[in-house]
């Protein structure tokens, strides 16, 4: 046995020396013209015989060197692939990733992907130039990196119609899930201006909620993810029906109930960017939409609060003012003057921020959502939150037993537990936030366990309860002294009718007798 391995050794050492022979001689005796010709035309020979096709994709092509689309989709697509299969990978740290490295396959290394039951194989290759050329794209200049694609002939269609196109989507999307997200905010309008200005400013983007952490009835929670997945899936339904690929959500309940954590979660599922957008630093409505074009598709815009950033009833004040002038200015020059300076400081209004929303800036690529919060629904136009331009509402209430249960196992881990019931039973009698009930649940030091974060809760609850009826008391206490004092007033007034009235009768009597 250990003989016929050697000789196998001994066999295999000679066929590569004979070859190592035969390329130094090819190399020391053809001129090299004739060389190149051989290895050209060596090279076509071979592939008149061969079954497969090759297909490649260059890093850096047409006018600028442009660093191609296509080869970074195939390059994302293939790190995602060749991580698992490939030994040879290389890595690269990038500041601008939540995956701080990023592998990718190394030069000259093949991968085998199989997409539909059809092999495929891709290899990474380097073309080093034998001029040492001067180049502005450092990329470039240490040799031409591109990607080659070989498959079977019979399978033509295949790869260039579905194949191909799978790939690139893919890498695409892999890029979308991997990127760092960021949180915009809005640079005051004065800072517009000079060296580096921006409209926005940016952040990295790491709030840790998700719908995982968020607490409410799993069906609402459900049916939020499946509306976003439908509008994020919708490109090609939001042409045929002719709108802007945008969605518009209201967010309202009390504080502490979840809102802004909601959105968190939603850019999180999503991956989307978040910009929020700070009205009262937004001078009108030209510097809105400037904000608004800037922003760019795969966001969420959000406008916290809106009843407080934006004077919803602005217009009206303002009408009712101007009539009161009209009447007190006769003098038409310096009213008209006035009438300017009024333009001049009309703040944002809400007809220019409607017609943002209706789609004005529709044009550069849509994929938007736009998310209102607010703790007062009441108090919102009916303009504004109209059907078709608030598409869904959403209402973030007090905590139920469902919310309880979610909090429970994000704070304590715990999914069931014989105080569960009292908890449940106070949760629907009494209201409190999520935020204060996950306060509660929290343990306070290292030796508290979940029985007693249960039990602070339970008497948190209790005491919440205990108050909440003195307060139903005290209100009604207030509100039948009211009417009593109402009551009071109107027998005032009654008897006061009836003096005047039976003083009038009797001068008329006198008037009557002295006719
Ligand atoms: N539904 C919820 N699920 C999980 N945690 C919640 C929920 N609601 C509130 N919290 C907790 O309470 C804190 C405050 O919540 P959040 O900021 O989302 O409230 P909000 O509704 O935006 O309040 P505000 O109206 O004051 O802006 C969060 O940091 C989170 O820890
Ligand atoms: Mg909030």
């Amino acid at each position: 046995m250990t003989m016929m391995m050697g000789e196998k050794w001994a066999q295999l050492g000679s066929v590569i020396g004979s070859i190592m022979f035969a390329w130094a001689m090819f190399n020391q005796y053809f001129p090299q013209q004739l060389r190149d010709f051989i290895l050209k035309y060596g090279h076509k020979f071979v592939g008149f015989l061969s079954p497969n096709i090759h297909i490649t994709f260059h890093e850096f092509s047409g006018e600028y060197f442009k660093r191609s689309e296509a080869y970074a989709a195939i390059q994302t697509y293939l790190s995602d692939k060749s991580s698992m299969k490939a030994k040879n990978l290389k890595a690269e740290v990038v500041k601008d990733s939540s995956q701080s490295v990023i592998l990718s396959m190394a030069e000259n290394e093949e991968v085998t992907d199989e997409f539909e039951g059809v092999k495929l194989l891709w290899v990474s290759m380097k073309h080093t130039p034998r001029t040492q050329s001067f180049s502005w794209f450092p990329e470039a200049a240490d040799g031409k990196r591109y990607y080659k694609l070989t498959f079977h002939k019979s399978k033509r269609e295949f790869v260039t119609r579905t194949y191909i196109h799978h790939v690139l989507q893919e890498g695409k999307e892999i890029t979308v899930r991997n990127r760092q997200r960021k949180l915009y905010t809005n640079n005051p309008s004065q800072n517009w201006h000079g060296y580096q200005a921006r409209k926005w400013s940016h952040v990295a983007f790491e709030h840790p909620s998700t719908f995982d952490t968020l607490a409410m009835e799993s069906k609402k929670k459900e049916e939020i993810k499946n509306d976003l997945a439908k509008f994020s899936q919708g490109k090609e339904y939001y042409k045929k029906i002719g709108k802007a690929w945008k969605r518009g959500y209201l967010l309202y309940g009390p504080p502490g109930t979840g809102k802004s954590s909601m959105i968190a979660a939603m850019a999180d599922f999503l991956k989307y960017d978040i910009y929020d957008l700070e009205l009262t630093t937004v001078k009108d409505n030209t510097e809105l939409r400037k904000l608004l074009i800037e922003t760019t598709s795969k966001s969420i815009i959000v406008i916290e609060d809106i009843d407080c950033s934006l004077d919803l009833t602005g217009q009206r004040k303002k009408k009712k003012k101007k009539k009161v002038e009209e009447e007190e200015t006769k003098d038409p020059v310096s009213k008209m003057a006035k009438d300017e300076e009024e333009e001049s400081n009309t703040k944002v209004t809400l007809s220019g921020l409607l017609n943002f929303i209706d789609g004005i800036w529709s044009a550069n690529g849509g994929e938007r959502l736009i998310i209102f919060t607010t703790n007062h629904v009441e108090k919102l136009d009916p303009a504004l939150i109209r059907r078709g331009r608030m598409d869904k509402r959403i209402e973030l209430s007090y905590c139920c037993f469902q919310a309880f249960k979610v909090l429970a196992m994000n704070y304590l881990d715990v999914d069931s537990h014989p105080l569960f019931e009292t908890i449940g039973h106070l949760l629907e009698e009494t209201n409190m936030t999520p935020a204060d009930v996950a306060e509660n649940l929290m343990p306070k030091s290292l030796t508290e366990d979940a029985d007693t974060c249960l039990k602070n809760l339970i008497e948190a609850l209790e005491t919440a309860k205990e108050e909440a009826r003195k307060k139903a008391e005290e209100d009604m206490r207030l509100k039948v002294e009211k009417e009593e004092k109402e009551k009071q007033q109107v027998a005032q007034e009654d008897v006061k009718v009836d003096e005047s009235l039976a003083k009038e009768v009797k001068e008329n009597c006198v008037e009557v007798v002295k006719g």
